[in-house]
């Protein structure tokens, strides 16, 4: 007997739901329906031939008299991993260079300015085991690895910003490991670097084993298609994380992530729409795909019998903008790219008419947090 599959919300819906009933019930899961962007033939025979979901949809803002649209395209890519985890480390790098390095083809057939991949790509998410080897010889320098080398490759062809989140050895301090994402500029130089803030400590996300948290704060990436900045994964669970990248001007905030059904699906699909919604500006929320499966089992102290993978990582990689709206998801089980044009002029007019960086009280929000995390601190509660 064959499993059931669950392959999408939105293809559920649209199989069982009534036209009528759908159109209102998308309107209220998804916000104002967008426009689906006709996306070249060629691309759409690919993603078939090389076996991806591909959708693509544009997130419009009105016309203005001072300013014109601000038009990018940004492609957001989620992939299963291709060899099994015991295969020799350079061999489940290169297989997976050959597969984003195919899909990303089809994000400049498709006029993507920005392409985003899953958090630490170029390998399985195997922090779950704990194991040292030979995980961690999956790491690479940010400026000069293999990784960073073949996207640059990536972005002088295609003339495109690459975001790519790898799992960084930091030779200037002392072979260092970090979570790091490389972002690389459509000319082909490195940007820059920054690094995940936030490090789990949940269900099988073992990563504090291997890096710490973060230190480079929340850098804003000046590209010639707009301020961008990358939160990743974990980091989506924490407002402010996102509030201070928005503080620092950025317009898209990448959310490259790796997360799994039973512990975080439920709160997919808010998270990274209200962090849009709060801090007028578009977010893209990104999951790997598939299940990924350990020679050695591993326990988390948690109760649980020792096992072999981390469950099904759910896809499901979507866009939203900061009026509420949304794009659908990727399917739960392909790889995909997502297309999303977006005019980011829709920041400042959802910020003129919502105001939430105007009527945010920022100043007694910093008063407040300087006590909370001073040692004498005492809750501000009256008590009969
Ligand atoms: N990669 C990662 O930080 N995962 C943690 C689990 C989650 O945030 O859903």
């Amino acid at each position: 007997m064959s499993e059931y599959v669950f392959e999408s919300l939105e293809k559920t819906l649209e199989t069982y739901i009534p036209d009528a009933e759908l159109k209102e019930i998308k309107r209220i899961l998804y916000g104002k329906e967008l426009r689906k962007i006709i996306l070249p033939q060629t691309a759409l025979d690919a993603a078939l031939e090389r076996d991806f979901d591909l959708q693509g949809y544009a997130f419009d803002a009105a016309p203005e008299q001072l300013r014109g649209p601000r038009v990018v395209r940004v492609g957001l890519i989620q992939n299963k991993i291709i060899l099994p985890t015991d295969a020799p480390v350079l061999d489940q790098i290169t297989a997976l260079h050959k597969r984003v390095g195919e899909i990303v083809e089809v994000a400049a057939i498709c006029g993507v300015n920005i392409v985003c991949l899953q958090e630490a790509w170029t390998m399985p998410f195997a922090f779950c085991t704990r194991e040292r080897v030979p995980w961690t010889e999956f790491a690479e320098s940010a400026e000069d690895g293999f990784t960073t080398h073949f996207c640059q490759e990536l972005a002088k062809k295609y003339n495109m910003v690459v975001v790519s989140p790898i799992l960084e050895r930091d030779e200037i301090h002392g072979g260092t490991l970090w979570n790091t994402a490389v972002v690389v500029s459509n000319t082909g130089t490195v940007l820059g670097k920054s690094r995940k803030n936030h490090i789990p400590r949940v269900g099988d996300f073992n990563e504090s084993t291997y890096y710490m948290e973060g230190n480079t704060g929340h850098r804003v990436f000046q590209t010639q298609f707009g301020k961008i900045a990358v939160n990743i994964c974990y980091g989506r669970h924490h407002p402010l994380n996102w509030l201070m990248y928005s503080m620092h001007g950025a317009e898209i905030i990448f959310n490259p992530s790796a997360t799994v059904g039973a512990l975080s699906e439920p709160m997919w699909s808010i998270e990274a729409r209200n962090a849009a919604i709060a801090n007028h500006c578009f977010t893209c929320a990104i999951n790997r795909v598939g299940m990924e499966y350990f020679k050695n089992e591993f326990t988390s102290g948690d109760g649980k019998k020792a096992h072999h993978d981390f469950g099904h990582f759910y896809g499901s990689s979507y866009v939203a903008a900061p009026d509420g709206s949304r794009s659908p998801g990727l399917s739960r089980i392909k790889d995909g790219l997502l297309v999303a044009e977006l005019d980011l002029n829709l920041n400042q007019q959802i910020a003129d008419k919502w105001n939430f960086k105007m009527t945010g009280r920022y100043d007694l929000y910093a008063e407040e947090l300087t006590k909370a995390v001073q040692h004498a601190f005492r809750p501000n509660i009256v008590k009969e």
